[in-house]
């Protein structure tokens, strides 16, 4: 199998999030690359949000990535996928490049990091950075000297840190020089989540030199 095709070189923020309503609250802000992450629905119970969520980020030229649902997101002509270790047993990797999506692994560890890279995706998500409550994690958190390890062997594919980034946390993050960082609770948990995101946006995705 060849590559899968190219997303943006530098993701910038990513929001991950569970309802149609946080995509389009989202879009509106002016994000750009998103999440739409359903857990443990049938195919039939999450069609209806899928397919809505693809829509709208149609409607406003978005990189809008379907968790874990792939064969919805090949049938609603997703931007792409997001899978993670487990997902990539099961999933049909071959309809997902036959159908053009792109495609975001998740990884953990080296071991996970040379599987995901022998796939050639379109991006590669490194976690969980710091403790999160939003995932029961069976590992421990990287840290940002680890994901700082994996970077240098990452210059040729875009990158996503993802787990635990706060607003606080975010600039050491985007220090390491990751294209991009994903973010659950820094958004959806926020006091102010247009607030949250306009900061997030500035941080990740700032104004190129004029
Ligand atoms: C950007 C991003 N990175 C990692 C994940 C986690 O995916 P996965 O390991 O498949 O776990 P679930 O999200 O399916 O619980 C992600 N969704 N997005
Ligand atoms: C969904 C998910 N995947 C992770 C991974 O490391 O693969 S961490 C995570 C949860 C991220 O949520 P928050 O930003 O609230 O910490
Ligand atoms: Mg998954």
């Amino acid at each position: 199998m060849t590559a899968f095709p190219a997303t943006a070189p530098r993701l910038g923020l990513y929001p991950v999030v569970d309802s149609v309503d946080w995509i389009e609250r989202l879009l509106g802000a002016g994000v750009r690359t998103l999440q739409l992450r359903i857990k443990d629905q049938p195919d039939e119970a999450a069609e209806a949000a899928v397919a809505q969520a693809i829509a709208l980020g149609k409607r406003y030229d978005a990189r809008l990535f379907i968790n874990d649902y792939w064969r919805l997101a090949i049938k609603h002509h997703a931007y792409g996928v997001h899978l993670g270790q487990e997902d990539l047993d099961v999933a049909d990797l071959k309809q997902i490049h036959q159908a053009g999506l792109r495609l975001g692994i998740s990884t953990h560890d080296d071991a996970e990091l040379d599987r995901a890279l022998a796939l050639q995706p379109s991006y590669i998500a490194l976690g969980h950075i710091f403790p999160t409550r939003t995932k029961e994690m069976p590992s421990a958190p990287q840290g940002l000297a680890e994901l700082q390890r994996h970077l240098a062997r990452l210059s040729h594919i875009p990158t996503v840190a993802i787990g635990g980034i706060s607003v606080a946390r975010a600039p050491a993050v985007l220090a390491t020089g990751v294209g991009s960082i994903a973010v659950v609770s820094a958004i959806t948990q926020a006091d102010d989540w247009r607030e949250a995101t306009r900061t997030l946006l500035a941080l990740a995705e700032p104004e190129p030199f004029a």
